[in-house]
């Protein structure tokens, strides 16, 4: 079951069209501060390795006017020699750019690797979830770009900066007006493209952001697609996935046209300059300006400036933007280990009640302020709820739930009543809302309206401690502790003996498994155990549990249905009650009441009113083609509700 669709990351940003990139700036200007020495090294390397954009244009001047015209061939050879020599010299000097660059580089990498990782603990060990390791690869990827992205961009940046000012400063050293008519078109070039920047930032990450989106709807729509055909929604995805292509094409058109604009500049800036340059010529040879000094010129711009521009509009309009809205992703979902301290990392929105919860509560059901519109349940309420009094083990009534103010509601106005004792199987297409209603009648997620009382406790802001007291949460994500067998399993019951453990392992059939873990004192290392023997070990812990009600969220989907069967069934004899998010629809056939959550119109009632009621049922019921179509007979050990 999948509670959040944030992808993996663990953190669904917000919708960043008008994110400004403040804190990439602010994040760059710190890594550049700390590396003060380091980057006054790459200057100094720099400048070496621009001696010949400096001196190109003046010597070859000189050998014009001063050896080949002048009738003096040796004169003009020697002047070419030294440009030559200061060709050798900025080579070598290149190779010491690429040493001091990494020692800028690099620690920025491993600074941010750090933090990628130290974000995906906190996030698991405060989150009561594992490290979602698809998430931290995919990181670590996003670290590998930022690093040849920043790599990228120093380079390029500092190249133009030194080759600007030799070649200026080499222009003004031939003749000051020659080096204003190539400064002012270079200027308005610049002009054009600094204006041009935020947009192209703010394009760029609309289409990471679009193509992210494309990804996780294509991503949804496959792995609910037997859902999809159930439900007859083909047309509905089609429309939702069409309409991701659609922006995304839209998105990269915009980044497309762009390019016109980093055109415009590097025409303006490198082009114009050898156009005004040629047309001025005879004018400047009338004034005085010699001929050499207007062909240095002409190198000055050709072989420094107008590189050095479009390495810069190319460098900073390619890698810098990927720069930008990648390094902004990684801030995002992993902030820095103060600002983690300081607010709680938005990895772990939503996850904060969890995280002071008992491990056996879910880890993945806090609200985002994503406004995606999610498949929501029109106002209907569930009827024919049976009422029961002040005892009832669960009364929901008028929850109104959605995961962004912009959101459709996942339920509204639901209602519902749970008699103790009463056993419900939840069952509905994949983004029907289960999983969202476990969070809130577990009170893990506070509705947007209506209240949820369990045991006749309303337990809307109830602290974690006596959240727990009144009911116990088990995710389809186990949670299992490096500690003892006995220490997990008595993590909600601490006064309970060894025996007590035993037969709790003997009611689920766990004795196998922790008999083969080396008994209740053994050590357990969760790395070790599989999905289905965590998701085991919670199970037995959670209904070791004293709390009145039990909400399984596909917490047995790992186990094979004779276990499961096994497991539901003693939840099913514990005292209390117990909501079962059905993974397999056998679930349903072992439920007092089932209730189909459709993603239209919830619908309440036992098993076989709803093959008659509910298409919906009717679908899910056909789609696991191994069920029989009624319920277990009765005085069948498939079910009891109550203790
Ligand atoms: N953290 C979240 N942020 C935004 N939307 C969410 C979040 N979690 C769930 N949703 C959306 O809410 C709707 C209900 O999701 P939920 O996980 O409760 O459904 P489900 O029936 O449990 O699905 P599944 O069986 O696939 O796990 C879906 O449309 C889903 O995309």
């Amino acid at each position: 079951m999948t509670a959040s669709p944030v992808g993996d990351d663990g953190a669904r940003p917000t919708d960043g069209a008008n994110q400004r990139p403040v804190g990439v700036l602010r994040e760059t200007g710190r890594a550049l501060r700390a590396r003060r020495w380091q980057l006054g090294r790459l200057a100094g390397w720099s400048a070496a390795e621009s001696l010949p954009a400096l001196l190109s244009g003046y010597l070859v001047a000189g050998a014009v006017d001063e050896g080949f015209l002048a009738g003096r061939f040796g004169t003009g050879l020697a002047w070419l020699g030294t440009l030559a020599l200061a060709v050798l010299v900025g080579a070598a000097a290149t190779g010491q750019v690429y040493r001091a660059l990494g020692t800028v580089v690099e620690p920025f990498r491993d600074e941010l690797t750090g933090r990628v990782a130290r974000g995906a603990l906190r996030a698991a060990t405060t989150g009561g979830t594992r490290p979602q390791s698809a998430a931290v690869a995919r990181l670590a990827q996003q670290v590998e770009v930022v690093r040849d992205s920043f790599g990228g961009l120093l380079m390029v940046v500092r190249g133009f900066l030194f080759a600007a000012v030799s070649a200026l400063v080499g222009l003004v050293a031939l003749a000051p007006l020659v080096a204003a008519l190539v400064a002012a078109p270079l200027l308005a070039g610049l002009v054009v493209f600094a204006a041009g920047l935020p947009a192209m930032v703010a394009h760029q990450r609309r289409y990471v952001r679009a193509g992210e989106a494309l990804g996780e709807a294509a991503a949804t729509a496959l792995a609910g697609h037997r859902d999809v055909l159930a439900c007859g929604a083909q047309d509905r995805v089609v429309t939702e996935v069409g309409g991701r292509i659609t922006a995304q094409a839209d998105a990269e058109r915009t980044v497309a046209r762009m390019t016109a604009l980093r055109s415009l500049s590097l025409g303006l800036g490198g082009w114009a300059p050898l156009a005004v340059l040629m047309l001025a010529a005879p004018w400047l040879v009338a004034r005085g300006v010699t001929a050499g000094a207007v062909l240095g010129a002409l190198v000055y711009v050709s072989t420094g400036l107008q590189p050095a521009l479009r390495a810069l509009v190319q460098g900073v309009g390619g890698g810098g933007l990927r720069y930008v809205v990648t390094l902004e992703r990684i801030l995002l979902t992993s902030p820095s280990d103060e600002s983690a301290d300081r607010t709680g990392a938005p990895a772990d929105a939503g996850r904060s009640a969890v995280a002071r919860d008992a491990p056996a509560t879910p880890g993945d059901a806090g609200p985002t302020h994503d406004s995606r519109p999610s498949r929501g349940v029109p106002d209907h309420a569930v009827h024919g709820a049976t009422a029961h009094g002040d005892t009832a083990a669960l009364r929901v009534r008028g929850l109104t739930f959605r995961y962004g103010p912009h959101a459709r509601p996942v339920l509204a106005d639901f209602s519902l009543t749970l008699a103790p004792g009463e056993h419900l199987a939840v069952v509905g297409p994949s983004g029907a809302g289960k999983s969202t209603l476990a969070a809130l009648a577990s009170g893990l997620v506070r509705p947007e309206s209506g209240s949820v009382e369990i045991a006749g406790t309303p337990v809307g802001g109830l602290p974690a401690e006596q959240l727990a007291r009144l009911r116990v949460l088990v995710p389809q994500e186990a949670y299992v502790f490096s500690d003892s067998l006995g220490d997990n399993l008595r993590y909600l019951r601490p006064d309970a003996d060894d025996a007590a453990l035993t037969a709790a392992l003997d009611a689920l059939g766990a004795r196998s498994l922790a008999d083969r873990l080396g008994g209740l004192a053994a050590p357990v290392a969760p790395t070790t155990l599989s999905a289905g023997e965590r998701q085991v070990i919670a199970a037995v812990r959670a209904w070791l549990a004293p709390a009145p009600l039990a909400i399984l969220d596909e917490a047995t989907c790992h186990l094979d249905p004779p276990a499961e069967a096994l497991v539901e069934e003693a939840f099913g004899r514990r005292p209390g009650a117990l909501i079962v998010v059905a993974h397999r629809i056998t679930s349903a056939l072992r439920a007092d009441r089932v209730l189909v959550l459709d993603g239209e119109r919830p619908m309440l009632g036992e098993h076989r009113d709803l093959l008659g009621r509910s298409a919906t049922y009717r679908e899910l019921v056909g789609y696991w083609d191994d069920v029989p179509a009624s319920p277990p007979a009765a005085g069948s050990p498939a079910r009891t509700g109550s203790a």
